[in-house]
């Protein structure tokens, strides 16, 4: 069988479909390149040094791991010469990060979250890499913050990678949603999968069952339904299942459907929710959407949410089309 690079493909989304632009495809392929470092280290375990604390924290008071930093590096590193983007934003930084070089500077905003799951990286469970691309905003020289202040809906490409058993990439630019694997020999990501789909109904749910008890009132309801199985409302059973890396619960509900929720509750009501609307929510519903499935915070579709500040935190349930429209619906 013949196989089809990522490379090969985003020409091909770029000469024969013009879907993309040609600063959008090397923009994809030095954040792939990035992630492809990132995989290395990630692989090296404990073996290279990079387990463990940084002993330093973020803006969100979150306590920062070795891989957090050194992965948030990496893609710097690839994108402040890669002559693509006009500045960056991240998870791990206070602040944007403009571009300072004239000739390194290009029309796009990345946004990403250098290492989802951190919690899991001592453990040897899979981890990912989110990201963002938005267009920088015409005539503004030095974006600043209030660049990125975009609707998800303004997205020109979204992807993930999940440092698994195998390293995939999972791509949107628009136009279905597309998966690739690390061939490490090579070191080429290849094309596996084109146009995943979410099935529109499932019976799997992945949720953090330790918070039932600060959730609101239409998310108990949802799930004490699933939970009660054949002999409840739904009459059938329902699995769960909680990786607690999102790129990783979010890759097996595009891989085979789910529905992957975290929902409001009194213990993160104060900061809007606990995944970041920018770095999380966005990119992951872009993907989600492209592949049949819909996202909301059970009030309002994630896409469609006014960022009101960089580090924005916001409630996310995505998934499976007709699970989400329930739960939403027990929201009215
Ligand atoms: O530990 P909890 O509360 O189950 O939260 C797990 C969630 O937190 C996250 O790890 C947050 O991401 P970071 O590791 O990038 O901070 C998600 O990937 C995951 O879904
Ligand atoms: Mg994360
Ligand atoms: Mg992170």
């Amino acid at each position: 069988m013949k196989q089809i690079s990522l490379t090969q493909f985003l020409i091909e989304e770029q000469r024969a479909k013009g879907n993309i632009k040609p600063d959008l495809r090397l923009l994809i392929e030095v954040v792939a390149r990035a992630c492809k470092a990132i995989s290395i280290a990630v692989g090296k375990g404990a073996l290279g040094g990079v387990l463990g604390d940084a002993g330093t924290g973020n803006i969100q008071g979150e306590a920062q791991k070795k891989l957090d930093v050194l992965s948030n590096e990496i893609l710097l590193e690839a994108n402040e010469w890669g002559g693509h983007v006009a500045a960056l934003a991240s998870e791990e930084m206070d602040h944007s990060y403009p571009i300072q070089n004239e000739q390194c500077k290009g029309g796009y905003l990345l946004v990403f979250d250098p290492l989802d799951g951190s919690s899991n990286i001592d453990v040897n469970i899979s981890v990912g890499t989110i990201f963002s691309v938005l267009k920088s905003p015409e005539g503004v020289a030095q974006p600043g913050d209030d660049a990125f202040l975009q609707p998800g809906t303004q997205q020109v490409a979204a992807g993930y990678t999940v440092y698994g058993p195998s390293t995939m990439l999972v791509l949107t630019v628009g136009s279905g949603v597309h998966a690739f694997t690390l061939d490490r020999e090579l070191g080429s990501f290849v094309l596996t999968q084109r146009n995943m789909q979410i099935p529109e109904d499932t019976k799997e749910y992945s949720i953090n069952a330790s918070n039932a008890r600060f959730w609101e009132p239409p998310v108990q309801r949802y799930i004490t339904e699933l939970q009660a199985g054949k002999e409840g409302p739904r009459e059938r059973d329902f699995n769960m299942r909680w990786v607690a890396s999102m790129v990783a619960d979010v890759h097996r509900i595009i891989t085979r459907g789910g529905i992957f929720m975290y929902p409001l509750d009194s213990k993160t009501k104060a900061q809007g929710g606990k995944l970041r609307l920018l770095y999380e929510a966005n990119p992951m519903s872009m993907i989600v959407e492209q592949a049949g499935g819909a996202a909301t915070t059970g009030r309002e579709r994630i896409l469609d949410l006014q960022p009101q500040k960089l580090h924005q935190r916001v409630p996310v349930i995505m998934g499976s089309k007709n699970e989400v429209e329930r739960v939403t619906g027990y929201h009215k």
